[in-house]
């Protein structure tokens, strides 16, 4: 399976073209609007997200709410588009006039100055256009496609925001909690306490004109044993995702499982020893190691956890250069997301999403749905047999 997005971020929309999705699965709008949906809001947006209304067309690849087994597109609509149409110059007849109206002043933290450098492009609007995160709404769209997916397959994939700005959850919670509990609320935190002083903390940095970050963790339920490879480096799956989760706008960090705390923690407290039982087979006491022993799935719950950084556009002017006066300037705007983490969030969820299907697709025989679930069910009787 594969997919490309394409579009700008005022531009009329973002196209995706997602190949290889088995045919005579259940697909519509409303299953994945119900995703784009979750991915708009969040404590800490924009004025951007008041004018969105993310939902999606599919334009090929299902009948009657059915897969075919061809390509799907799926079409998500900028509403901003029609307050940018001289600008992105897309109208027929319409003349840019781009001494006015270039940018000429890179965002540092962003795309802009080395993009403008790379393409030589001397109009950094060219850059910031594609960079966006706005490319985020298609990549979760093809995330609410492979989620119906593996949810016909048994696998959940969900997520939850753990730290905003230094305000974290360190509650201890059963898979089961934290699946039912992940869209309480509008930091996607489970502990109200905690998500209070999330959103504190956000209102902190915008009235400081500032930005924070944070961390969120996805986890993924049912997944089979044995899925990515130890033999050959670019077929260990926790690497896939590692990159899949890298690749998204501001994503800085990724870990799995006891992560980043490994280093300080010895090898009997980070290794999963190991356990059997008639009738349910092998498993692990604990989950230390986020559900990969050797780049494949173990059956145990994939764990990761991912850290964003501070938005870069920020109130508070940080000095930059412009490329045609070479004059130093304080960088302004006019309008930015202050806190995206629960929004990226699901993002993440969606790109792990599309990892554990691929790989899934990649290994069993899936040209149709029913072909694909008796050979993951012969699979996993197999697993249990060993
Ligand atoms: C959901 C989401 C929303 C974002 N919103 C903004 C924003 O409003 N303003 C901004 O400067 N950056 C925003 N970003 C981050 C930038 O897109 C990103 O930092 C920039 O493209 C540079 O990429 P890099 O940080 O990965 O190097 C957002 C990221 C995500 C995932
Ligand atoms: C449009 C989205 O996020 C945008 C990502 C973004 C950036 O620089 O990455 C900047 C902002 O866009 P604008 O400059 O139009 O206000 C965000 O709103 C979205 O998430 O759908």
């Amino acid at each position: 399976m594969r997919f490309l997005t394409a579009g700008e971020s005022h531009g009329p929309k973002l196209t995706v073209i997602i190949e290889g999705i088995p045919s005579n699965m259940k697909l519509s709008s409303d299953m994945i609007n119900k995703e784009m949906f979750k991915r708009q809001g969040g404590y800490g947006r924009g004025r951007r997200m008041q004018i969105e209304k993310d939902t999606v067309v599919i334009t090929s690849g299902v009948r009657h709410g059915i897969t075919l087994g061809s390509p799907i597109t799926i079409e998500v609509i900028n509403d901003d588009h029609k307050h940018w149409l001289k600008i992105m110059g897309v109208e027929e007849g319409e003349e840019m006039t781009p001494d006015k109206r270039k940018i000429t002043k890179p965002r540092p933290g962003h795309a802009d100055l080395v993009g403008g450098m790379k393409y030589r492009h001397r109009d950094l609007r060219n850059v910031l256009e594609r960079s966006s995160a706005r490319e985020t709404a298609a990549r979760v769209a093809v995330g609410a496609v492979c989620k119906v997916l593996l949810e016909s397959l048994g696998i959940s994939v969900y997520s939850r925001v753990i730290e905003i700005g230094g305000a974290r959850d360190n509650g201890e919670y059963t898979l089961d909690e934290i699946k039912k509990k992940n869209d309480i609320n509008d930091v996607r935190c489970i502990d109200e306490t905690v998500a209070q002083m999330m959103r504190d903390k956000i209102d902190e940095a915008k009235s400081n004109g500032d930005s924070i970050g944070g961390e969120v963790q996805v986890i993924a339920d049912g997944v089979p044993v044995g899925l990515g490879s130890y033999v050959q480096y670019d077929r260990k799956l926790d690497g896939k995702i590692a990159q899949s989760v890298i690749s998204i706008n501001a994503f800085k960090a990724v870990g799995f499982g006891a992560g980043y705390d490994m280093k300080h923690l010895p090898g009997s407290k980070v290794q999963d020893p190991i356990s059997y039982k008639e009738g349910s087979g092998y498993s692990r006491m604990t989950n230390n190691l986020g559900g990969f022993e050797g780049g494949m799935t173990n059956g145990m719950p994939i764990i990761v956890n991912a850290v964003m950084k501070p938005i870069p556009t920020l109130y508070k002017p940080l000095q930059s250069v412009d490329i045609d006066t070479k004059e130093v300037y304080q960088a302004s705007i006019e309008r930015s997301d202050s806190c995206a983490v629960p929004a990226a969030s699901i993002v993440c969820e969606h790109a792990v999403a599309f990892e554990l299907a691929k790989e899934i697709l990649n290994e069993f025989q899936s040209n149709d749905l029913e072909q694909l679930k008796e050979s993951i069910a012969r699979h996993r009787q197999a697993i249990l047999d060993y």
